[in-house]
């Protein structure tokens, strides 16, 4: 089926398209409908905001991601945002702007994608803004959250000696796109021929389908552990070091024998001829937190299953760099995901 989102026109695809969204959170109190929606929270609360714009060509290629992975994908990654502020996401606004390229079947999917991560993360769609665009798809998610007044965690809280800590494991959705751009190619202008991704499911899914770590920071809660300093890893482990020590006016060493990475990962870098830690260092789009605790927090923070310790918190003289497993140390720089530099 195709139907040409003419045919319904821009009010009649908003109707269409956030019809039956229910208001689930005590704070939403007007959704869609009128001008703003209207949100209220209690004074004992900090509200949170992040916004993240998502292009079509430089942050995905719709040749290889579904539409609806796509939309559940775009709002996870400001979720992941909200619990890096060590927060509870709450609402979140949705501007799109489509090409005559896409009828009214995909913009379904992706709103199939992300009312389900919504549903998944008990957050409330509560408005957005829809346009046409010239050259393809534009989404603009803007999210709403909140958290304890004396609870919320900087970038730029870490202190010398505290530990860094990682949750889950580094590189995966790198080697995911890796893989997708490859079977892109091999594949172009062969329709029938299905690539075979058995044995690397894990890497497509951490590419097209990630998790923001919700269970971390309720784990991290329930041990009472307040974190130093936090950020979600988009651009790469290594960049977001950087901008923790940068902003904290700290230094680092982290160890290359600590950093998770999952058997798949390895598998697939051995097979692209990668190094691996590069990969895993550098790769970005992890959605997994990074973040310091202080020393004291030890016993506690190391019983958490998924979080691993990977280095601690130097003077910032020292500089950040990386201990290799032969004692060599490499200065951390920002090898990462970077939209505007040069290619
Ligand atoms: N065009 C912009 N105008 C104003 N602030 C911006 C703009 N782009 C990014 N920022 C702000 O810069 C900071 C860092 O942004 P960014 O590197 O995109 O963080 P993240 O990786 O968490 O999205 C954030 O506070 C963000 O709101
Ligand atoms: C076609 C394509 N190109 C590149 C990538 C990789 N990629 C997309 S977004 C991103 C990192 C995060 O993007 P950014 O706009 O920096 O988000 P923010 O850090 O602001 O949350 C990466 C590594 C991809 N998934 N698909
Ligand atoms: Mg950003």
């Amino acid at each position: 089926m195709r139907t040409e989102i003419s045919t319904l026109g821009e009010f009649g695809l908003i109707a269409h398209l956030t019809k039956g969204i229910k208001l689930e959170n005590e704070s939403s109190k007007y959704g869609i409908g009128d001008d703003a929606a209207v949100l209220s929270y209690p004074s004992e609360k900090q509200i949170l905001v992040t916004t993240d714009l998502l292009m079509e060509g430089v942050h995905f290629d719709l040749t290889y991601v579904p539409l609806k992975h796509l939309g559940y994908k775009s709002a996870v990654v400001n979720f992941s945002d909200i619990y890096a502020m060590n927060g509870t996401p709450r609402q979140i606004t949705i501007s799109l702007a489509l090409s005559k390229r896409f009828c009214v079947e995909d913009i379904e999917e992706f709103y199939a994608g992300v009312r389900l991560a919504c549903q998944q993360y008990h957050v409330d769609i509560v408005g957005g803004d829809t346009s046409s665009s010239l050259t393809g798809l534009a989404i603009s998610i803007t999210c709403i959250g909140e958290a304890d007044k004396n609870k919320v965690v900087y970038r730029n809280g870490a202190k010398e000696t505290d530990l860094i800590c990682v949750s889950g494991d580094l590189g995966a959705a790198y080697m995911g796109l890796q893989l997708l751009e490859r079977e892109k190619t091999v594949l172009k202008g062969e329709k029938d021929i299905q690539p075979d991704f058995s044995g690397k499911e894990y890497l497509l899914e951490r590419q097209l389908k990630p998790e923001a770590r919700k269970d971390i920071i309720e784990k991290l809660a329930a041990a009472n552990i307040i974190p130093s300093s936090m950020m979600d890893i988009s651009d790469g482990l290594s960049s977001e070091l950087l901008h923790i020590c940068k902003q904290s006016n700290a230094g680092c060493r982290i160890y290359e024998e600590h950093i998770p990475i999952d058997y798949q990962t390895a598998v697939m870098a051995e097979e692209f001829n990668m190094n691996l830690t590069t990969c895993a260092m550098n790769g970005g789009e992890d959605y997994e937190l990074v973040f310091t605790v202080s020393i004291a927090d030890y016993d506690k923070v190391s019983q958490i299953e998924g979080i691993r310790l990977i280095g601690h918190i130097t003077k910032p003289e020292l500089g950040c760099a990386l201990v290799t497993r032969d004692g060599q140390e490499f200065e951390l720089r920002a090898q990462g995901w970077n939209a505007l530099r040069k290619k």
